[in-house]
Protein backbone atom coordinates (compact mmCIF):
# COMPACT_ATOMS: atom_id res chain seq x y z
CA UNK A 1 0.00 0.00 0.00
CA UNK A 2 1.20 3.67 -0.89
CA UNK A 3 1.82 5.79 2.06
CA UNK A 4 0.28 9.03 1.50
CA UNK A 5 2.82 12.15 1.03
CA UNK A 6 3.77 15.07 2.71
CA UNK A 7 1.77 14.09 5.90
CA UNK A 8 -1.40 13.74 4.27
CA UNK A 9 -4.18 11.90 5.89
CA UNK A 10 -4.36 8.49 4.99
CA UNK A 11 -7.98 8.12 4.97
CA UNK A 12 -10.74 10.47 3.44
CA UNK A 13 -14.46 10.32 3.29
CA UNK A 14 -15.88 11.06 0.54
CA UNK A 15 -19.62 12.95 1.29
CA UNK A 16 -21.63 12.27 -2.06
CA UNK A 17 -23.82 15.51 -2.43
CA UNK A 18 -24.82 14.55 -6.15
CA UNK A 19 -28.25 13.29 -5.49
CA UNK A 20 -29.06 16.62 -3.46
CA UNK A 21 -26.83 19.40 -4.66
CA UNK A 22 -26.29 18.16 -7.78
CA UNK A 23 -29.75 17.33 -8.86
CA UNK A 24 -31.39 20.51 -7.07
CA UNK A 25 -30.45 23.03 -9.87
CA UNK A 26 -31.49 20.16 -12.71
CA UNK A 27 -34.56 22.57 -15.25
CA UNK A 28 -36.02 19.15 -16.37
CA UNK A 29 -37.76 17.37 -13.69
CA UNK A 30 -35.74 13.91 -13.21
CA UNK A 31 -37.92 11.08 -12.56
CA UNK A 32 -38.08 9.73 -8.66
CA UNK A 33 -36.99 5.91 -10.36
CA UNK A 34 -34.08 7.75 -11.92
CA UNK A 35 -32.94 9.35 -8.98
CA UNK A 36 -33.58 6.10 -6.51
CA UNK A 37 -31.49 4.39 -9.40
CA UNK A 38 -29.02 7.18 -8.93
CA UNK A 39 -28.60 7.04 -5.13
CA UNK A 40 -28.44 3.21 -5.08
CA UNK A 41 -25.56 2.94 -7.84
CA UNK A 42 -23.34 5.81 -5.88
CA UNK A 43 -24.16 3.77 -2.78
CA UNK A 44 -23.03 0.81 -4.57
CA UNK A 45 -20.06 2.24 -5.38
CA UNK A 46 -18.76 2.55 -2.34
CA UNK A 47 -19.23 6.08 -1.39
CA UNK A 48 -19.95 6.16 2.40
CA UNK A 49 -22.15 9.12 2.62
CA UNK A 50 -25.13 9.86 0.24
CA UNK A 51 -27.09 12.86 0.39
CA UNK A 52 -30.07 11.60 -0.73
CA UNK A 53 -32.41 15.06 -1.19
CA UNK A 54 -33.96 18.30 0.70
CA UNK A 55 -37.15 18.63 2.63
CA UNK A 56 -37.29 21.88 2.08
CA UNK A 57 -40.52 23.66 0.43
CA UNK A 58 -41.45 22.37 -2.38
CA UNK A 59 -42.10 25.49 -4.32
CA UNK A 60 -38.40 26.87 -3.27
CA UNK A 61 -36.65 23.66 -5.24
CA UNK A 62 -39.23 21.82 -7.36
CA UNK A 63 -36.93 19.22 -8.75
CA UNK A 64 -36.36 18.25 -4.92
CA UNK A 65 -40.45 18.08 -4.79
CA UNK A 66 -40.61 14.14 -4.56
CA UNK A 67 -38.33 13.73 -1.55
CA UNK A 68 -40.37 11.63 0.40
CA UNK A 69 -41.46 9.43 -2.58
CA UNK A 70 -37.87 8.87 -3.14
CA UNK A 71 -37.07 7.91 0.38
CA UNK A 72 -39.47 5.74 0.30
CA UNK A 73 -38.41 4.09 -2.88
CA UNK A 74 -35.30 3.18 -1.49
CA UNK A 75 -37.04 1.58 1.84
CA UNK A 76 -34.64 0.63 4.78
CA UNK A 77 -31.59 1.17 2.95
CA UNK A 78 -32.55 5.21 2.53
CA UNK A 79 -33.12 5.46 6.33
CA UNK A 80 -29.07 6.04 7.05
CA UNK A 81 -28.61 8.65 4.10
CA UNK A 82 -28.30 12.15 5.31
CA UNK A 83 -31.46 14.84 3.73
CA UNK A 84 -31.38 18.63 4.40
CA UNK A 85 -34.22 20.26 6.14
CA UNK A 86 -34.40 23.68 6.97
CA UNK A 87 -36.48 24.22 9.65
CA UNK A 88 -39.23 22.22 12.22
CA UNK A 89 -41.43 21.33 9.01
CA UNK A 90 -38.57 19.67 7.04
CA UNK A 91 -37.39 18.03 10.35
CA UNK A 92 -41.33 16.90 10.76
CA UNK A 93 -41.77 14.78 7.68
CA UNK A 94 -37.83 13.40 7.96
CA UNK A 95 -38.66 12.54 11.43
CA UNK A 96 -42.15 11.08 9.64
CA UNK A 97 -40.00 8.78 7.52
CA UNK A 98 -37.86 7.51 10.64
CA UNK A 99 -34.76 8.80 9.03
CA UNK A 100 -31.44 9.04 10.83
CA UNK A 101 -29.60 11.92 9.43
CA UNK A 102 -30.14 15.11 8.21
CA UNK A 103 -28.57 18.59 7.99
CA UNK A 104 -29.27 22.24 7.86
CA UNK A 105 -27.68 25.05 6.24
CA UNK A 106 -27.07 28.44 7.10
CA UNK A 107 -25.04 31.25 5.62
CA UNK A 108 -22.78 33.26 6.81
CA UNK A 109 -24.03 36.55 5.03
CA UNK A 110 -27.08 38.40 5.59
CA UNK A 111 -28.57 38.94 1.81
CA UNK A 112 -27.74 34.43 1.07
CA UNK A 113 -29.99 33.74 4.28
CA UNK A 114 -32.58 36.31 3.25
CA UNK A 115 -32.33 34.88 -1.04
CA UNK A 116 -32.05 31.04 0.33
CA UNK A 117 -34.29 31.11 3.44
CA UNK A 118 -36.27 34.05 3.74
CA UNK A 119 -35.05 34.64 6.70
CA UNK A 120 -32.49 37.52 8.02
CA UNK A 121 -28.67 36.53 9.59
CA UNK A 122 -29.83 36.23 12.93
CA UNK A 123 -33.36 35.10 12.33
CA UNK A 124 -31.95 31.77 10.90
CA UNK A 125 -30.61 30.70 14.40
CA UNK A 126 -33.81 30.82 15.89
CA UNK A 127 -35.40 28.82 12.92
CA UNK A 128 -32.48 26.12 13.55
CA UNK A 129 -31.92 26.30 16.69
CA UNK A 130 -35.36 23.99 18.02
CA UNK A 131 -34.92 21.79 14.79
CA UNK A 132 -31.16 20.82 15.80
CA UNK A 133 -33.03 20.54 19.44
CA UNK A 134 -35.56 18.15 18.61
CA UNK A 135 -33.80 16.32 15.79
CA UNK A 136 -30.97 15.74 18.16
CA UNK A 137 -33.53 14.33 21.03
CA UNK A 138 -35.01 12.17 18.54
CA UNK A 139 -31.41 10.91 18.27
CA UNK A 140 -30.51 11.68 14.71
CA UNK A 141 -26.75 13.12 13.54
CA UNK A 142 -27.24 16.65 12.71
CA UNK A 143 -24.58 17.91 10.16
CA UNK A 144 -24.78 21.71 9.52
CA UNK A 145 -23.39 23.73 6.66
CA UNK A 146 -22.26 26.91 5.92
CA UNK A 147 -22.62 28.82 2.56
CA UNK A 148 -20.54 31.38 1.53
CA UNK A 149 -17.36 31.02 2.94
CA UNK A 150 -15.31 32.46 0.55
CA UNK A 151 -17.35 35.06 -1.26
CA UNK A 152 -20.89 35.93 -2.00
CA UNK A 153 -22.26 37.23 -5.24
CA UNK A 154 -24.28 40.37 -3.65
CA UNK A 155 -21.93 40.95 -0.75
CA UNK A 156 -18.48 40.64 -2.23
CA UNK A 157 -15.94 39.27 0.15
CA UNK A 158 -16.64 37.58 3.51
CA UNK A 159 -14.55 38.16 6.30
CA UNK A 160 -13.31 34.76 7.90
CA UNK A 161 -14.54 36.44 11.76
CA UNK A 162 -17.95 36.73 10.04
CA UNK A 163 -17.42 33.07 8.68
CA UNK A 164 -16.10 31.27 12.10
CA UNK A 165 -18.88 33.45 14.17
CA UNK A 166 -21.64 31.94 11.83
CA UNK A 167 -19.94 28.21 11.70
CA UNK A 168 -19.30 28.09 15.73
CA UNK A 169 -22.75 29.50 15.89
CA UNK A 170 -24.18 26.48 13.69
CA UNK A 171 -21.98 23.72 15.76
CA UNK A 172 -22.75 25.37 19.05
CA UNK A 173 -26.21 24.35 18.53
CA UNK A 174 -25.36 20.79 18.09
CA UNK A 175 -24.41 20.04 15.07
CA UNK A 176 -21.51 17.23 14.60
CA UNK A 177 -19.96 18.25 11.50
CA UNK A 178 -19.41 21.48 9.40
CA UNK A 179 -19.19 21.79 6.42
CA UNK A 180 -17.87 25.07 4.77
CA UNK A 181 -19.20 25.89 1.32
CA UNK A 182 -17.66 27.36 -1.00
CA UNK A 183 -21.10 28.45 -3.01
CA UNK A 184 -19.94 30.54 -5.81
CA UNK A 185 -16.38 28.38 -6.28
CA UNK A 186 -14.08 32.03 -5.75
CA UNK A 187 -12.22 30.35 -3.19
CA UNK A 188 -8.27 29.88 -3.32
CA UNK A 189 -5.53 27.57 -1.51
CA UNK A 190 -4.12 30.20 0.91
CA UNK A 191 -7.55 31.44 1.57
CA UNK A 192 -8.82 27.68 2.66
CA UNK A 193 -5.57 27.66 4.53
CA UNK A 194 -6.59 30.71 6.53
CA UNK A 195 -9.86 29.71 7.35
CA UNK A 196 -8.97 26.25 8.82
CA UNK A 197 -6.53 27.88 11.00
CA UNK A 198 -9.20 30.89 11.98
CA UNK A 199 -11.80 27.86 13.57
CA UNK A 200 -8.22 25.71 15.12
CA UNK A 201 -7.65 29.38 17.09
CA UNK A 202 -11.47 29.35 17.52
CA UNK A 203 -11.02 25.70 19.33
CA UNK A 204 -12.86 23.87 16.08
CA UNK A 205 -10.71 21.38 15.15
CA UNK A 206 -10.32 19.86 11.92
CA UNK A 207 -12.41 16.51 13.11
CA UNK A 208 -15.27 18.31 13.11
CA UNK A 209 -14.74 20.14 9.63
CA UNK A 210 -15.46 19.58 6.08
CA UNK A 211 -15.06 21.14 2.90
CA UNK A 212 -17.66 21.30 0.35
CA UNK A 213 -15.88 23.09 -2.99
CA UNK A 214 -17.73 24.35 -6.46
CA UNK A 215 -15.46 24.50 -9.69
CA UNK A 216 -16.70 27.55 -10.81
CA UNK A 217 -12.65 29.10 -11.18
CA UNK A 218 -11.07 25.34 -11.49
CA UNK A 219 -9.55 25.54 -7.98
CA UNK A 220 -11.39 23.12 -6.73
CA UNK A 221 -8.54 20.16 -6.65
CA UNK A 222 -6.06 23.08 -5.36
CA UNK A 223 -8.01 24.01 -2.64
CA UNK A 224 -9.05 19.80 -1.55
CA UNK A 225 -5.25 19.97 -1.58
CA UNK A 226 -4.78 23.17 0.85
CA UNK A 227 -6.93 21.43 3.02
CA UNK A 228 -5.69 18.12 3.22
CA UNK A 229 -2.27 19.67 4.42
CA UNK A 230 -4.39 21.25 7.27
CA UNK A 231 -5.53 18.09 8.03
CA UNK A 232 -9.07 17.86 6.76
CA UNK A 233 -10.62 14.36 6.00
CA UNK A 234 -13.77 15.01 4.95
CA UNK A 235 -14.59 16.41 1.34
CA UNK A 236 -18.15 16.95 -0.09
CA UNK A 237 -18.53 15.98 -4.04
CA UNK A 238 -21.09 15.50 -6.51
CA UNK A 239 -20.70 12.76 -8.90
CA UNK A 240 -19.75 14.13 -12.22
CA UNK A 241 -19.63 17.72 -11.11
CA UNK A 242 -23.45 18.22 -11.33
CA UNK A 243 -24.46 20.98 -8.82
CA UNK A 244 -25.31 24.91 -8.12
CA UNK A 245 -27.95 26.31 -5.78
CA UNK A 246 -30.85 27.55 -7.63
CA UNK A 247 -30.28 30.71 -5.15
CA UNK A 248 -27.17 31.61 -6.15
CA UNK A 249 -27.11 32.16 -9.85
CA UNK A 250 -23.08 32.28 -10.15
CA UNK A 251 -22.43 28.92 -8.44
CA UNK A 252 -21.08 26.49 -11.21
CA UNK A 253 -21.18 22.77 -10.37
CA UNK A 254 -19.41 20.98 -7.38
CA UNK A 255 -15.95 19.25 -7.07
CA UNK A 256 -16.62 16.20 -9.48
CA UNK A 257 -16.25 12.92 -7.46
CA UNK A 258 -14.16 11.42 -9.85
CA UNK A 259 -12.04 14.29 -9.92
CA UNK A 260 -11.17 13.64 -6.18
CA UNK A 261 -11.04 10.26 -6.25
CA UNK A 262 -8.59 10.55 -8.92
CA UNK A 263 -6.28 13.07 -7.15
CA UNK A 264 -6.73 10.95 -3.57
CA UNK A 265 -5.69 7.63 -5.31
CA UNK A 266 -2.73 9.17 -6.95
CA UNK A 267 -1.89 10.56 -3.38
CA UNK A 268 -2.16 6.97 -1.91
CA UNK A 269 -4.79 8.37 0.37
CA UNK A 270 -7.29 5.56 1.16
CA UNK A 271 -10.86 6.82 0.45
CA UNK A 272 -13.14 3.47 -0.35
CA UNK A 273 -14.28 4.04 -3.76
CA UNK A 274 -14.75 2.56 -7.24
CA UNK A 275 -13.84 5.30 -9.58
CA UNK A 276 -14.96 3.39 -12.74
CA UNK A 277 -18.36 2.67 -10.72
CA UNK A 278 -19.05 6.08 -10.33
CA UNK A 279 -17.59 7.06 -13.82
CA UNK A 280 -20.28 4.94 -15.42
CA UNK A 281 -22.95 5.86 -13.01
CA UNK A 282 -22.28 9.84 -14.06
CA UNK A 283 -22.13 8.67 -17.75
CA UNK A 284 -25.80 6.81 -17.16
CA UNK A 285 -27.10 10.48 -15.34
CA UNK A 286 -25.84 12.53 -17.79
CA UNK A 287 -27.54 10.78 -20.53
CA UNK A 288 -30.95 11.21 -18.25
CA UNK A 289 -29.63 15.07 -17.91
CA UNK A 290 -29.02 15.07 -21.69
CA UNK A 291 -25.59 17.01 -21.37
CA UNK A 292 -21.81 15.39 -20.98
CA UNK A 293 -20.66 15.78 -17.55
CA UNK A 294 -18.20 18.70 -16.95
CA UNK A 295 -15.78 16.46 -15.04
CA UNK A 296 -12.42 16.04 -17.02
CA UNK A 297 -11.57 12.64 -15.21
CA UNK A 298 -15.44 11.54 -16.36
CA UNK A 299 -14.92 12.19 -20.05
CA UNK A 300 -11.39 10.74 -19.91
CA UNK A 301 -12.96 7.58 -18.90
CA UNK A 302 -16.30 7.41 -19.43
CA UNK A 303 -14.81 5.57 -22.96
CA UNK A 304 -13.60 2.62 -20.96
CA UNK A 305 -15.95 2.93 -17.80
CA UNK A 306 -19.20 1.47 -19.87
C1 LIG B 1 -36.73 27.76 4.63
C2 LIG B 1 -37.98 28.01 3.80
C3 LIG B 1 -38.94 26.86 3.93
C4 LIG B 1 -38.64 29.28 4.32
O1 LIG B 1 -39.65 29.68 3.42
P1 LIG B 1 -40.88 30.56 3.95
O2 LIG B 1 -41.68 30.91 2.76
O3 LIG B 1 -40.33 31.67 4.79
O4 LIG B 1 -41.65 29.51 4.84
P2 LIG B 1 -42.54 29.73 6.13
O5 LIG B 1 -41.77 29.24 7.31
O6 LIG B 1 -43.05 31.14 6.16
O7 LIG B 1 -43.79 28.77 5.85
C5 LIG B 1 -44.65 29.05 4.74
C6 LIG B 1 -45.37 27.78 4.33
O8 LIG B 1 -44.41 26.85 3.85
C7 LIG B 1 -44.55 25.61 4.56
N1 LIG B 1 -43.21 25.06 4.77
C8 LIG B 1 -42.21 25.64 5.48
N2 LIG B 1 -41.14 24.84 5.48
C9 LIG B 1 -41.47 23.75 4.78
C10 LIG B 1 -40.75 22.57 4.49
N3 LIG B 1 -39.49 22.36 4.93
N4 LIG B 1 -41.35 21.63 3.74
C11 LIG B 1 -42.62 21.82 3.30
N5 LIG B 1 -43.36 22.93 3.57
C12 LIG B 1 -42.77 23.87 4.30
C13 LIG B 1 -45.17 25.99 5.89
O9 LIG B 1 -45.79 24.86 6.46
C14 LIG B 1 -46.13 27.07 5.47
O10 LIG B 1 -47.26 26.44 4.87
P3 LIG B 1 -48.73 27.11 5.06
O11 LIG B 1 -48.94 27.17 6.53
O12 LIG B 1 -48.60 28.45 4.42
O13 LIG B 1 -49.58 26.15 4.30
C15 LIG B 1 -37.60 28.21 2.30
O14 LIG B 1 -36.83 29.37 2.21
C16 LIG B 1 -36.86 27.05 1.71
O15 LIG B 1 -37.39 25.98 1.54
N6 LIG B 1 -35.54 27.26 1.34
C17 LIG B 1 -34.71 26.20 0.80
C18 LIG B 1 -33.80 26.71 -0.26
C19 LIG B 1 -32.87 25.61 -0.72
O16 LIG B 1 -33.16 24.44 -0.60
N7 LIG B 1 -31.68 25.99 -1.27
C20 LIG B 1 -30.72 25.05 -1.73
C21 LIG B 1 -30.00 24.33 -0.63
S1 LIG B 1 -28.67 25.28 0.12
C22 LIG B 1 -27.30 24.94 -0.89
O17 LIG B 1 -27.44 24.36 -1.92
C23 LIG B 1 -25.91 25.30 -0.39
C24 LIG B 1 -25.13 24.09 0.13
C25 LIG B 1 -25.83 23.46 1.34
O18 LIG B 1 -25.02 23.08 -0.86
C26 LIG B 1 -23.71 24.51 0.58
C27 LIG B 1 -23.00 25.51 -0.34
O19 LIG B 1 -22.73 25.21 -1.51
O20 LIG B 1 -22.75 26.62 0.15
Amino acid sequence: MTVPADGLPAHVTIYEVGPRDGLQNEQAIVPVEVKAEFVRRLVAAGLPVVEATSFVHPRWVPQLADAAELMAELGEAGRHLPVLVPNERGLDRALELGLEHVAIFGSATETFASKNLNRTFDEQFAMFEPTVARAREAGMDVRAYVSMCFGDPWEGAVGIEQVVAAGTRLLDLGASQLSLGDTIGVATAGHVKALVAAFAAAGVGTDRLAMHFHDTYGQALANTYAALQEGITTFDASAGGLGGCPYARSATGNLATEDLVWMLTGLGIDHGVDLDAVVATSTWMAGHLGRPSPSAVVRALSGSAG
